[in-house]
């Protein structure tokens, strides 16, 4: 069965896969869609049957009189006829706002099952990997782009009613000549392969072009998105921008532009067997009518059954086909390749308390996803459970890939993370991440209203104000909150009406206090990763301050270049060459006279240059 499915001509696989999607959007909908389909193939051929019929018992009726029998049958053929195409009226309006509300809602579950497909791997991997950046690129543009999925959908009763239509038709034809209908039987679906083949190309030309397109689409956003916008303008490279959009988009439209271009050998191709079928159809058929072989009636119908013969394979419903063709078929396997990469989302149950006696990083060994380099090289590290872990290192020592391990983002390549005792890796990763805050060093600006900004941390409590003010409180960022125009929802981006944006050290202070949230939550490892970066000197200062608060009862690890703030942790690891190379307190590793000691000295050297060292 698999196989027949994989011989099948890429559009007739589109097709079945939107076939295997609509029950999933709405049953009801879909078997309207169905009844609509037969309906409104099989109507038409009724009405040109009888309209025959009616035709050919015209004379008889004309001739016998009103009262006839032939008159009766004239009545009773002229008030079916006008039923069938009262229903057939009322049929179509029907079926067209179906499909139109089914092929709209088509395009959201698609987009649906892409986010939920993203969303599944423990990890963030897939979403470094280029293959699936390209996919993804190609299903964002779902619902959106000129080209919907969903067009299909609303193509699907035009075109299958015409394919029905068609075969019925050359049903009909068979009475003529059984070999014509045979003809008309072969010649059509060759047609309409061949016609769809054509479409597809173009489709699969311009996926093809996804990487090359996604690329232009950064530089444009470049060009057009605010946070860019002031060094776009300080180095002046707007020019080079739109030059280079340019070459790219040009470089990546080409080929679909050329796949579009009509092949004359394929127009004249089709064109020439439809020309020939027809004149071969009618020639006979006015033939037979000349030599009296044939009654007025039976010409009436193969007359009409060869119009909607020539139906088929015309109109813009047969180029929407190939929209789902191409589409539907990679956002199911895309669905399918994460789903079969990542095991279902459960994992050993991670109590309230965890962790309660340590994280251990044992022989850690981490190379990321399609890099040749490894990051961490073996590396030994006890973190006490309630105690704060300083760690300090090189730019590029692997400092944030550490805290991106204990975040379940990746896996170790070899060696094991574990909380106390237990394998992280077999823990159940949601309920790990709620015991875990992490103040990234590139934490996300959300241009939302600054309760969800802080919300976020624990969403599940986002409702809790007093919660929200003391996590507020904890960051230092409760009077700057209370000093917006809109409060607490005062969105944080000037994009919005009475929108503000912050300064660079409070929007640090806000991500901090959703780390905090998340603390108040009932998170127990708290990771800031250079949470001082951008404060001025005396929100600094105040961290300090506030660090032994921010941090009791916590297990937490600080990453920081400032030896300020390093100094007040428990204990200290230098990270380099994928290892600890030393690790203790401040004043041990002073004494200890060797990386640390070096790097603390080389820096307060330079906040003092006259004086002692006594950071
Ligand atoms: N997503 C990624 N894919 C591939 N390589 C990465 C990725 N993230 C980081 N790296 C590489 O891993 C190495 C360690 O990066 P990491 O961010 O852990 O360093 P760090 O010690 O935190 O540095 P810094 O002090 O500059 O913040 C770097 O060489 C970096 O290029």
């Amino acid at each position: 069965m698999s196989n027949l499915l994989r011989s099948l001509p890429p559009t007739a696989k589109g097709i079945l896969a939107v076939l295997r999607v609509l029950p999933r959007v709405s049953r009801p909908r879909t078997a309207l869609l169905a009844g609509g389909v037969v309906v409104s193939a099989v109507l038409p051929i009724g009405i040109f049957v009888l309209t025959g019929l009616l035709i050919g018992d015209l004379p008889g009726a004309a001739r016998d009189g009103a009262d006839s029998l032939a008159a009766d049958r004239v009545g009773t053929l002229l008030v079916t006829v006008g039923i069938v195409i009262l229903i057939e009226r009322l049929t179509t309006p029907l079926l067209r706002a179906t499909v139109s509300t089914l092929g709209r809602d088509v395009d959201r579950y698609l987009q649906e099952v892409v986010l939920n497909a993203l969303a599944r791997p423990r990890g963030i991997a897939h979403l470094e990997d280029p293959d699936v950046m390209d996919e993804v690129r190609i299903v964002r543009g779902l619902g959106m782009s000129a080209h919907r999925p969903g067009q299909t959908v609303e193509a699907l009763p035009e075109v299958l009613s015409s394919w029905l239509r068609a075969l019925g038709s050359a049903a009909v034809l068979t009475w003529f000549h059984w070999w014509l209908g045979l003809l008309w039987l072969v010649v059509w679906p060759i047609i309409v392969y061949r016609m769809q083949r054509d479409y597809l190309r173009v489709g699969e030309e311009g996926f093809g072009q996804s990487a090359q397109l996604r690329q232009a689409e950064y530089v444009r956003d470049l060009a057009l998105d605010p946070p860019p916008a002031k060094e776009v303008r300080l180095w002046g490279i707007l020019d080079w921008l739109v030059t280079r959009f340019d070459t790219l988009w040009q470089a990546g439209i080409g080929p679909i532009r050329r796949a579009r271009r009509p092949r004359p050998g394929m127009v004249l191709g089709s064109a020439a067997a439809i020309l020939v079928i027809n004149v071969l159809s009618y020639g006979l058929l006015v033939y037979a009518a000349v030599q009296g072989s044939l009654s007025l009636a039976a010409l009436a119908v193969f007359v009409a059954a060869l119009g909607d013969a020539n139906e088929y394979a015309v109109g813009d419903e047969h180029l929407y086909l190939s929209y789902a063709a191409v589409t539907v078929p990679k956002v199911l396997s895309l669905e399918q390749r994460l789903a079969d990469s990542s095991p279902p989302e459960s994992g050993l149950p991670v109590g309230a308390d965890v962790p309660a006696q340590e994280i251990r990083y044992e022989g850690v060994t981490f190379r990321y996803p399609g890099t040749e380099r490894d990051v961490l090289n073996g590396l030994d590290l006890v973190i006490p459970a309630g105690q704060s872990l300083a760690i300090v290192g090189d730019n590029g020592a692997g400092k944030t890939s550490l805290v991106k391990l204990l975040a379940g983002f990746y896996e170790p390549t070899a060696g094991k993370v574990t909380v106390d005792g237990a394998d992280l890796a077999s823990l159940d990763p949601e309920a790990w991440r709620r015991r875990v805050a992490v103040l990234f060093q590139d934490f996300t600006r959300y241009h939302l209203p600054v309760r969800d900004n802080i919300g976020f941390g624990a969403p599940e409590h986002a409702g809790d104000e007093d919660m929200l003010r003391r996590a507020a409180e904890r960051a230092g960022v409760g009077d700057l909150i209370e000093s917006l125009p809109n409060g607490w929802d005062t969105v944080l981006s000037q994009a919005y009406t009475d929108g503000v944006d912050l300064s660079g050290g409070q929007w640090q202070r806000v991500a901090l206090a959703r780390a905090m949230f998340a603390v108040e939550a009932g998170a127990k490892v708290l990771v800031l990763d250079e949470p001082a970066a951008a404060l001025d000197v005396r929100a600094e200062a105040e961290l300090y301050e506030r660090f032994l608060d921010l941090t009791q009862g916590l297990t937490t690890i600080l990453i920081s270049h400032r030896f300020s703030t390093v100094r007040r942790a428990d204990r200290i690891v230098v990270v380099s060459g994928g290892r600890v190379v030393e690790a203790g307190g401040h004043d041990e590793l002073l004494d200890r006279d060797g990386r640390y000691a070096h790097m603390f000295r080389l820096q307060a050297e330079r906040f003092q240059p006259a004086g002692g060292i006594d950071a």
